[in-house]
């Protein structure tokens, strides 16, 4: 079994696939590498030989985490790295190493999913677009604020604007004028996010027509997935990427 971690700025997402088969035999959020350890220890019936991650963080908490990987479990953990080309796609950067490893992972795992023109919407801590070309060119990107960022700003920067969790999970109901705060920063700030999602179509359209295939992934896809008729949920996106940046020895 082959160990997966995706660790983003918030959370690190982790998955327990079969060698060889599309199976996932487990997998989680945490917020720490500890919870980390201890979920996946929890799990009866592992046999972990292998562990491949891709990180965000600096190098420091990459490799506290790939040695409490070891300590814990006695696997090596081999980390994706950033290229120039990966699996038919040609980074778009200048410094290719300074694009976002999730985004680069994201953005060739649906190239290889597809084959395509492909827009991708990656909805975390952060949001990033991605559109890649027919021919596997990154043609570059965008990147703005997700929601735990807008809502945060909002909270830091104002006296007044203070609700709590529940208030905000029912502040998603509908997208009518809010009449409480909570109702106002949720909806409005969902609202941002949906115009930014639709923004990256319309400029997908300008550049291929309608020949193009979706791609939205991170914590909060579910925000935009009306605004974005036909695009494909794919919550793993970024270790589909990481199988061919990380490929098994
Ligand atoms: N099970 C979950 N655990 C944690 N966050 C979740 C979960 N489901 C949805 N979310 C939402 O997803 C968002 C975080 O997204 P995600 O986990 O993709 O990013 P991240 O790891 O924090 O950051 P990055 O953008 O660097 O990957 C939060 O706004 C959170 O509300
Ligand atoms: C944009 C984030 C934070 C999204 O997780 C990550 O991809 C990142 O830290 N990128 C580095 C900057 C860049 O991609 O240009
Ligand atoms: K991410």
């Amino acid at each position: 079994m082959i160990l997966e971690l995706d660790c983003g700025n918030s959370f690190i997402k982790w998955r327990v696939i079969r060698r060889g088969l599309p199976v996932v035999v487990a997998g989680g959020v945490v917020d720490s590498d500890e919870k980390l350890v201890d979920a996946i220890a929890s799990i009866p019936g592992l046999s972990l030989r292998h562990s491949r991650m891709v990180s965000v963080r600096n190098e420091e908490e990459t490799q506290k985490l790939a040695l409490a990987i070891t300590e814990s479990f006695g696997l090596q953990t081999q980390c994706a790295s950033s290229a120039r080309v990966l699996a038919g796609v040609r980074n778009g950067y200048e410094a290719y190493e300074r694009l976002g490893l999730d985004r680069w992972l994201a953005l060739v795992g649906a190239y290889a999913t597809v084959g395509r023109s492909c827009l991708v919407l990656d909805l975390g801590t952060a949001v990033t677009s991605d559109f890649v070309d027919a021919q596997g060119e990154h043609l570059g990107g965008f990147i703005c604020p997700g929601m735990p960022l807008m809502r945060g700003q909002l909270k830091t920067h104002t006296r007044r604007i203070r609700y709590d969790d529940a208030a905000a999970e029912e502040a998603h109901s509908s997208f009518a004028p809010g009449r409480s705060t909570a109702e106002a920063v949720e909806r409005g700030c969902t609202l941002m996010l949906r115009g930014f999602a639709v923004s990256q179509l319309e400029l997908a359209h300008q550049y291929w027509g309608d020949d193009f295939v979706v791609f939205v992934t991170g914590g909060d896809a579910d925000l935009v997935k009306d605004v974005t008729p036909g695009a494909k949920l794919v919550p793993d996106l970024v270790f589909v990427g990481l199988a061919l940046a990380c490929p098994l020895l």
